[in-house]
């Protein structure tokens, strides 16, 4: 049987701190998939795992039937795996379409000096960044922001540009850290709406971490609780939110 993507056994320390304990799970093709916990239970971390921006000190990431544990994060990007963070990353003074290609250039395949000669290959895949950026844009109903500076529009729309930037590269899973972060419950609202919308129309697994538990629930296939680096439960989202362990970790008890 093939494997979609497959964490296993996985643990990364910091000093004497384990803030991975023996991780396990499994994402199938199309689900949308989200990590909860306290805060400090681990979440970001194994999200900094995945996309190899840490190493692990021990267990195996499996994507598409290949171990990507020990590949560099560029190298995960080029295999389909592409993510935001909690906190926007994009060019203040750029604009939306702008901000948009520079998602899309880590998918170029020419070198500096091809750029420099502007061969034909690299016009094809300039021409290609813009037609997925337009798609993408299409997609997100981001066509109004266009040509707009990314430091003028609301917060809200930005988060959207930023899943926008991620989805340019063409992923076949995107991870997806606490995306209702800083919005209101009415862009958070949205947000599950655009969540579905990747998930159901492009294809796309998404794997997310999340607080909000209206937005988990809305959205996700399968939960897993973290709390001190280690697993706490797997299951629906109302399994999870009603396991006794998870009650109690969040009471603070
Ligand atoms: N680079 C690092 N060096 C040392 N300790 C780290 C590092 N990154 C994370 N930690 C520690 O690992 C633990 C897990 O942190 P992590 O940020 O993954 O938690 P989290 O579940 O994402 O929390 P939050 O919800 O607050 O974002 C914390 O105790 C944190 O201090």
């Amino acid at each position: 049987m093939s494997t979609f993507f497959k964490v296993d056994k996985l643990t990364v320390k910091f000093g004497g701190l384990t803030a991975v304990d023996d991780v396990s799970f499994d994402i199938a093709e199309g689900e949308v998939f989200t990590i909860i916990g306290p805060n400090g239970a681990g979440k970001t971390t194994l999200f900094n795992l995945i996309s190899r921006l840490y190493t692990p000190y021990a267990g195996h990431i499996i994507f598409r039937d290949e171990d990507v544990t020990r590949l560099s994060a560029q190298q995960i990007a080029g295999r389909g795996i592409a993510r935001t963070f909690q906190n926007i990353e994009l060019f203040e003074s750029a604009s939306t379409l702008d901000n948009l290609l520079v998602g899309r250039h880590r998918h170029s395949t020419t070198s500096t000096w091809q750029d420099i000669l502007r061969l034909r290959k690299v016009r094809d895949e300039e021409i290609a960044h813009r037609r997925a950026a337009e798609e993408v844009m299409d997609v997100l109903r981001l066509q109004r922001y266009r040509d707009t500076p990314i430091g003028s529009l609301p917060y809200g729309v930005r988060k959207v540009i930023e899943v926008a930037r991620a989805l340019c590269v063409g992923p076949k899973l995107l991870l997806l850290d606490e995306p209702s972060s800083g919005l209101n419950v009415e862009e958070t609202n949205a947000m599950a709406e655009w969540i579905l919308e990747i998930n159901n129309r492009l294809g796309i697994t998404v794997l997310m971490v999340e607080h909000d538990m209206s937005l988990v629930s809305r959205v996700s296939d399968r939960v897993l609780a973290l709390n001190y680096g280690r697993m706490m439960a797997l299951g629906t989202s109302d399994e999870v939110q009603n396991h006794p362990d998870v009650v109690a970790a969040y009471l603070g008890a």
